[in-house]
């Protein structure tokens, strides 16, 4: 029988909506627990009522504490695969860290809600009982974290949440999904074919995430560079280019040392040097800035805070953000 390792950390698929107020929130308890007595069977679940946040309130942190408490799990008792229950608003960006860190092979799924628990059509028990299918899977080994809501299955990686409030807000809008759930089975149809994942003991360095603009000139820049921060990602335009009143900015935080990332503000394709106008990619790469690989610009801010606990040397980070 699958043993099924489950942890709450909270978000709407743990709240409910008070029927007065129409306030959604945490409730003392959290209702999925009940979905599960009533729907599971053949299934060993062991529950984790870690947390019961809104997903707003994750930090780094946290996150590095879950993949802590599902290795230290997975160590101590034999063990599955895992589900997390989480809050939309950042769930991509605790997949997303999850992938990078954890070093085990199981089943490691995320997943969550758009509908509270006592709202018509909530969606929480059903993607709860669709994750825990996945998660009991021998196919999903060795693919990385997952995130399955709606009846499909994304990667960690390329999965972002697309709409505020739709069921079906979790697309990853380069690759598609890369499988789905249906009543009978779970089908994989096509593999993520480059993952990588960094061997830390924690996250020490502080990292930000701009978004450029048109007219966008230095002044957060140079305002960033007077704060203690390690690394920058950029969320640049098209192909990756900045406008040219930024460069100044640029070449401050170069000089002092600080690793940039550019990712683009475009949802789909990746970054290069094309351009050789001011402020175009070519002068950027000149420039010393790193040239990410289609992440969007959140997940970019957590594999820079991740990879600058195993490298400073920017010719290194280049190499890692190809991947
Ligand atoms: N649907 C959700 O879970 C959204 C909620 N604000 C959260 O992220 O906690």
């Amino acid at each position: 029988m699958s043993k099924i390792l489950i942890i709450h950390t909270g978000g709407t698929i743990a709240m409910e909506e008070n029927k007065e107020s129409g306030a959604v929130a945490p409730g003392k308890e959290n209702p999925l627990n009940a979905t599960l007595e009533n729907l599971l069977s053949g299934v060993d679940v062991m529950i984790d009522d870690f947390l019961n946040i809104p997903s707003p309130h994750m930090t780094p942190d946290i996150m590095f504490k879950i993949a802590e408490r599902i290795e230290t799990r997975i160590r101590q008792e034999h063990i599955s695969g895992v589900v997390i229950s989480h809050g939309t608003d950042t769930l991509e960006e605790t997949a997303y860290l999850l992938d990078l860190v954890l070093q085990t092979d199981l089943p490691v799924v995320v997943t969550g809600a758009m509908r509270s628990s006592n709202e018509l059509g909530s969606d929480g028990p059903y993607n709860l009982i669709s994750s825990i299918k996945v998660a009991c899977c021998d196919e999903a080994k060795g693919k990385g974290v997952l995130v399955v809501l709606n009846d499909e299955i994304h990667t960690a990686k390329n999965v972002t949440k697309t709409h505020t409030s739709n069921v079906s807000t979790f697309q990853s809008p380069q690759y598609g999904p890369i499988g789905i759930v249906t009543k009978q089975r779970v089908f994989f149809h096509h593999t993520l074919t480059n993952r990588d994942r960094y061997h830390i003991s924690g996250l020490t360095k502080n990292v930000m995430l701009l978004k450029a603009y048109a007219g966008m000139d230095s002044q957060l820049l140079f305002a960033a560079g007077n704060l203690e921060i390690d690394g920058i990602v950029v969320e640049a335009l098209g192909q990756g280019n900045l406008p040219p009143e930024m460069m100044e900015g640029i070449k401050h935080l170069r000089k002092k040392g600080i690793a940039i990332v550019m990712v683009s503000r475009c949802f789909n394709g990746i970054v290069q040097d094309v351009y050789g106008y001011e402020g175009g990619g070519k002068m950027l790469k000149d420039n010393g800035i790193i040239f990410s690989n289609g992440l969007n610009g959140q997940k970019a801010r957590l594999k820079l805070l991740v990879t600058l606990e195993a490298t400073e040397n920017p010719e290194d980070l280049h190499k890692l953000f190809l991947r």
